[in-house]
């Protein structure tokens, strides 16, 4: 047999070994996707730190819908969103000091953590030497390797006390927009021909504007640094069930060290049904543009987004970006929140008919979904957080390739917040469920009589 054959024939096999029926699903009672028949998710863990609330249960059974709720230890996001814009201030520290503490900062304290976050920004010369090296186009993976290679240079890599476990992730916070921003330059220098700049982080400024300063030099405007800065206070944290975050409580429980845990939460993150929908759904907006020609005609969309739902249009995964959610049925706070400053915006800069057209797939999508998923779906879907942030972000100057990563330079509060809870609670247990083997037995055969 050719080398080459052995591929297609060992991947031919997967279409019968990977084959399990959806019935066996339920005559088990295995809760796909961990997730209950009501699409609500099975209970597998407690905390203290985010709540995410789409739905009330009835006394009578039952699921009730209800507009979408997001809590940060015990404060609603809304609430702090808002009242950090009243005071006109950055918000995204306080934010990482409310999940990593579970209390409000007072003046001194926030300052301080700020002034050390700002003092942990700077990376080791050998760390930027080494992402000037790396090749690839796929900032979540240089962030992946970098986070890993953090590990070399930390003098207590494996030490899970909770001082050592607050420092490394003080580390990470600080260290992801640096990581993230010169990765962007050298990409830029080296898949597009640019000049490649290297700016390092500046004392005294928020993490938005130095976010910004080190990706495009000064020439960015407060509103573009209020608007990151209030984008990152929102994907900060999402409870322990969201698909990264669970990822790095399970590599947590079993004691592996923070670089491993953080590095699969990266890897979990950059999928295009988690954190990489960003990055989707732009480029979906973008096709649409295209492929509609009259951006108010509801049937030419609808008949779009049927085809895209039949796997027939736009990438034929048969999937709507930013559209639906695990938790949120009637509304994604986030999504209301970002779509509003996404209209204010486009006002600015005089783009109201592209976020016209925009809003207008929203409602078709969730329209066309329902209609087309029929009774077979018992769940209502709403516009996700992922669905308006890419058009703010291009709004703003920034580059696709960081849409994701700003949705890592973000959580990566959330799950430093949650591996420390997981590696702090009295009872804690290794996360181990149990797969049911359905295959069947089968005898060992001598290899001359196969
Ligand atoms: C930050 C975040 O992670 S937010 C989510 C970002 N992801 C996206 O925007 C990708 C598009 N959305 C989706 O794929 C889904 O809505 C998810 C992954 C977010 C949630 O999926 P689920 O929890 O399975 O949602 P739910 O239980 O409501 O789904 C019901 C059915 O509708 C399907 N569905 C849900 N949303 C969509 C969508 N946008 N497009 C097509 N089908 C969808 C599901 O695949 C599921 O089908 P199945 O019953 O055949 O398995
Ligand atoms: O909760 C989820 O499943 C996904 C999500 O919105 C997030 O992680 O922000």
């Amino acid at each position: 047999m050719k080398d080459e054959y052995m591929i297609y024939k060992l991947s031919d096999s997967i279409k019968s070994t990977s084959h399990i029926d959806n019935e066996l699903f339920v005559k088990h009672n295995v809760k796909r996707g961990l997730r209950n028949e009501d699409h609500s998710g099975v209970l597998v863990g407690l905390t203290k730190i985010g709540d995410v609330v789409g739905y009330e249960r009835m006394p009578e059974g039952g699921l009730k819908a209800i507009p979408g709720k997001l809590v940060y230890r015990g404060i609603n996001i809304e609430d702090l969103v808002k009242g950090i814009e009243k005071e006109n201030r950055y918000g995204f520290e306080e934010t990482a000091f409310l999940l990593l503490s579970g209390f409000l900062p007072d003046k001194d304290e926030l300052e301080t953590f700020t002034r050390l976050l700002n003092q942990s920004m700077p990376l080791e010369q050998k760390t930027t030497m080494n992402i000037l090296d790396l090749e690839g186009h796929n900032i979540m993976n240089i962030l992946a390797r970098s986070v890993l290679e953090m590990y070399t240079f930390d003098p207590n890599p494996d030490d899970t006390s909770r001082d050592n476990l607050m420092r490394q992730s003080i580390e990470l916070i600080a260290k992801f927009p640096t990581i993230i921003a010169y990765a962007y330059n050298i990409l830029r220098h080296s898949q597009q021909g640019r000049s490649l700049h290297i700016r390092h982080p500046k004392e005294n400024l928020s993490i938005a504007e130095n976010f910004l300063f080190m990706l495009k030099g000064p020439q960015y405007t407060q509103s573009e640094a209020r608007i990151l800065d209030l984008a990152l206070m929102l994907h900060a944290d999402h409870g322990g069930g969201n698909n990264s975050t669970f990822t790095v409580r399970v590599t947590s429980s079993s004691g592996t060290d923070t670089y491993s845990s953080i590095a699969a939460g990266i890897g979990s993150l950059k999928g295009p049904l988690h954190g990489g929908a960003n990055l989707r759904v732009i480029d979906m907006f973008h096709h649409l543009q295209e492929v509609i020609s009259d951006w108010t005609d509801k049937d030419e969309i609808d008949a779009y987004l049927t085809k895209m739902l039949r796997k027939e249009g736009y990438n034929k995964s048969g999937k709507i970006y930013g559209i639906g959610h695990a938790v949120y049925t009637i509304s994604d706070p986030r999504a209301l929140l970002l779509k509003e400053w996404a209209r204010n915006l486009a006002k600015e800069k005089g783009l109201d008919k592209e976020f016209a057209f925009l809003e207008l797939i929203e409602e078709r999508a969730i329209e066309t979904f329902m209609k087309f998923k029929g009774n077979q779906v018992k769940k209502r879907v709403c516009a996700n957080v992922d669905f308006y942030s890419g058009f703010v972000y291009e709004m703003i100057g920034l580059p696709k390739e960081v849409y994701t990563p700003l949705f890592a330079m973000s959580r990566i509060t959330g799950w430093t917040a949650h591996r420390i809870e997981e590696l702090n609670f009295d009872s804690k247990r290794i996360i181990r469920p149990a797969y049911k083997n359905v295959s069947e037995d089968a005898p060992f055969i001598p290899l001359d009589k196969r």
